[in-house]
């Protein structure tokens, strides 16, 4: 395909996700299906411009003075893929298959008619405007860049799972996918995120990953992870498992010994984690499904309970930005309340002295201190721990450092620390 043709699709997908709220990769997979000449390299090349339009679906409906999917995409193709104006103006002029001739309009909307820093923060920052106060109260006078690093293509983080394999064995059997050193998890790989048209290598059809040397995992969520400081031979719950990215991890920092046991009330999230565990040779993770009351021996046990909690997914807005148009003051206040039940349930498995950790993938105080301040009021017999001494010690003193509002609690984010929003805490049981 060429260029034009690609605009064309990529628009064509876009009204399919905006205008029928499909999600986006169910999108771009029917569209692949209906098109079956396209190869892969047309399908990256649609797919990024898709992605790189929800991410920032405001500022470019800004600067293209409103947010039609055709607005949208030809903003994407030249804001953000560097393709010259003129360029463009010749290359759709008579392709049949692209998006046909600009207008005067356009030309001078994308030759920057409108100056994206007369918009308002919101739009600047690409938040969705009644999530703004929020998000902004957060970061007060870094709210805007913030917002911005959410809008950036993700590289793609591994986790080294040092049960299989090493750094070292991870880094030259994956050399030539581009993987490097993650800058702070001290065993995360990353390849870049893809340029232009580029796409991330599929690193999943590669012996080190089939064999479990390596999971994929995003820096963030490595680093969270590696700040429950998982020791061997310990019990810990991890009590909103899902897939179980979390417990793999701890299961590998404890050397395979001691118990991970994953719990979720949702079965069918807990399904791959057997497979996952098997691949990882992961022995020591215990899959309990729900009802919790399969959980009662485990009752004032544990050393240490994670709890990974249902939220908004601020933090992933990169590698979801459709999620982001999607999300609703309803769905939010559903996930308040369920943070609320996860915290009251999972308390009672911490033994005396041991921890509980409360982690989300959110960047917004509500979801994150609101929720653990809110906790330690009604439950005394919990103290908030600093969690910056466990970072220097486990990530480094030179890492960069993450946001933190008390001092003892942190916020991982794209502009801060260059991984994927996280919010951690850890709390002590007297
Ligand atoms: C952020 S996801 C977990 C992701 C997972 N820990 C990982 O690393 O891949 C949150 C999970 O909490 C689960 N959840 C929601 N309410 C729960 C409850 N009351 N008890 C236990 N799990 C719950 C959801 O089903 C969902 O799988």
């Amino acid at each position: 395909m060429r260029q034009p043709g690609r605009i064309q699709a990529a628009i064509d997908v876009l009204t399919d996700v905006l205008d029928r709220h499909t999600p986006v990769a169910m999108a771009l997979r029917d569209w692949g299906k209906a098109n079956r000449f396209a190869g892969s390299k047309d399908r990256s090349a649609i797919g990024n411009l898709v992605y790189d339009a929800l991410r920032c679906k405001s500022s470019l409906g800004f600067r293209m003075g409103g947010e039609s999917p055709r607005n949208l995409i030809l903003g994407a193709t030249v804001f953000m893929n560097d393709t010259a104006v003129d360029e463009l103006v010749a290359l759709v002029a008579d392709d049949k298959f692209g998006p046909g001739a600009l207008s005067g309009d356009e030309v001078a909307l994308l030759n920057g008619k409108i100056d994206l820093t007369s918009a308002p923060d919101w739009v600047q920052a690409d938040v969705p405007d009644w999530l703004w106060p929020a998000f902004e109260n957060n970061f007060t006078d870094d709210a805007i860049a913030e917002g911005q690093a959410l809008t950036a293509r993700p590289p793609l983080d591994m986790r080294v799972n040092t049960i299989k394999a090493t750094v070292g064995d991870a880094l030259k059997a994956l050399s030539e996918q581009g993987a490097q050193p993650c800058p702070s998890s001290p065993i995360g790989l990353r390849v870049a995120p893809a340029v232009g048209s580029g796409r991330l290598p599929n690193v999943q059809i590669e012996k080190i990953y089939q064999t479990g040397g390596i999971e994929i995992q995003d820096e963030g969520s490595q680093i969270v992870s590696l700040l429950v400081n998982a020791q061997p031979g310990e019990q810990i719950l991890d009590y909103c498992a899902g897939g179980g990215g979390k417990s793999l991890a701890l299961a590998a920092d404890m050397n395979n010994e001691g118990a991970v046991h994953a719990f979720d009330i949702d079965k069918r999230r807990l399904a791959p984690l057997y497979q996952r565990a098997a691949r990882n040779g992961a022995d020591i993770v215990n899959v309990v499904e729900p009802p919790s009351k399969n959980l009662e021996n485990l009752l004032g046990k544990m050393d240490k309970v994670l709890i990974d909690a249902p939220c908004s997914g601020v933090g992933t807005w990169r590698r979801k930005p459709d999620a982001k148009w999607r999300l609703s003051e309803d769905s939010l206040e559903k996930r308040y309340k369920e943070q609320r039940v996860v915290l009251a349930g999972a308390k009672a498995f911490v033994k005396p002295g041991g921890l509980l950790f409360y982690v989300t993938c959110s960047m917004l105080a509500e979801e994150n201190e609101g929720q653990v301040y809110t906790f330690l009021e009604a439950n005394p017999e919990f103290t908030l721990l600093s969690a910056g001494e466990v970072y220097e010690e486990r990530i480094g003193v030179d890492a960069p450092k993450p946001w933190s509002e008390d001092g003892c609690t942190l916020t991982l984010t794209p502009a801060s620390t260059g991984t994927d929003g996280f919010y951690f805490a850890v709390m002590a049981k007297e």
